[in-house]
């Protein structure tokens, strides 16, 4: 894709498909989808919906694999959801035809923290019980309906840990989770999302406010770079950094990201068996 022109200092880097790139990931993500559906012996699938471009990329190229009528969608609100964001979850559900529900997730939630209500004021502890609680409907769902369940990572948030362990990264698959964010939002725009939900601010909307960015501590268009170019790709850190114009300390950060979630991308280790 881009190996080559990276290695010219003068070509501009970036990560964006050319026109006949996009169709090929279209076509690849979809047969993706109907392949995993299949052989699962699934009746369709089921996947969180909220308005954001992860989830709304998801579900326009499941409907495209499998027809409206096996997907089901689930809108699932907390109060830290803004309420325009459920809106356009619910748009995304009408736009494309498909089944969808409403269920608010704070009652569910309340029931958590008052078990521990210290800790309900924590907003990583909270939000991620309303991250886990989102897991379990989705699952509720499936079970009952016998459809799997999609998830929407893609591969900046996979390989930075950028997700809460056991609760948006419980799924049984990830069609996106090799694009890079602006290849999200790229291919997002290419299939036929509204302009305004491809240019939304990224949030995990755990507490109000909560932004990716704001808490990466870089821009996605960074974060991809990075990854590409010296994560995934061949460039020494000096080499990125020069490259891209980014500093020593964002590409340590993104290394740091990467090492520290290890754990969240490897089944619990055991101990080996002993031989006694
Ligand atoms: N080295 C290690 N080996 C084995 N396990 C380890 C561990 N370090 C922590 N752990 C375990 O992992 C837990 C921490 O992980 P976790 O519970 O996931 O929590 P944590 O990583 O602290 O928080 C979740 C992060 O994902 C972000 N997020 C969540 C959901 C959606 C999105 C989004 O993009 O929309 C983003 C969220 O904003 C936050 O930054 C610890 O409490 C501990 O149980
Ligand atoms: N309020 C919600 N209702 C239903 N599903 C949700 C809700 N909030 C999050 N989810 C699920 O959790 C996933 C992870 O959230 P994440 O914020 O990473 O993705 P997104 O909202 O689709 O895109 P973006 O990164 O642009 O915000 C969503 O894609 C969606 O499947
Ligand atoms: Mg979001």
């Amino acid at each position: 894709m881009t190996s080559v022109d990276v290695l010219s200092e003068d070509a501009p880097f970036d990560l964006l498909f050319s026109d006949e790139e996009l169709e090929a990931h279209r076509e690849h993500i979809t047969t993706f989808i109907e392949d995993t559906v299949e052989a699962a012996g699934a009746d369709g699938a089921v996947l969180g919906l909220s308005g954001g471009i992860d989830s709304t990329l998801t579900a326009f190229l499941a409907v495209e694999a499998l027809g409206k009528e096996n997907l089901h969608g689930l809108v699932m609100p907390s109060v830290a959801n803004a309420e325009d964001m459920m809106s356009d979850a619910e748009g995304v559900a009408e736009m494309l035809g498909i089944e969808y529900d409403v269920v608010e997730i704070q009652p569910i939630a309340e029931t958590f923290f008052d078990t521990f209500p210290e800790a309900a004021d924590d907003r990583m502890a909270a939000g991620n019980v309303y991250v886990r609680t989102r897991a379990v409907l989705n699952y509720f769902v499936a079970n009952h309906e016998n459809r799997i369940v999609l998830g929407t990572g893609n591969r900046a948030e996979a390989m930075t840990g950028y997700f809460t362990k056991y609760g948006d990264q419980a799924v049984d698959c990830n069609p996106i989770g090799n694009l890079y964010k602006q290849q999200v939002r790229q291919l997002a725009a290419h299939v036929g999302v509204p302009e305004e939900l491809v240019l939304q601010t990224p949030s995990a909307e755990m507490w109000s406010g909560q932004t990716d960015e704001g808490e990466l501590g870089l821009t996605y268009d960074a974060l991809d770079a990075i990854l590409a170019l010296h994560v995934d790709g061949p460039l020494s850190k000096s080499a990125t950094v020069r490259h891209l114009g980014v500093t020593e300390e964002q590409v340590d950060r993104v290394v740091s990201l990467v090492e520290g979630s290890a754990h969240k991308r490897s089944m619990p280790p055991a101990p080996s068996a002993l031989d006694v």
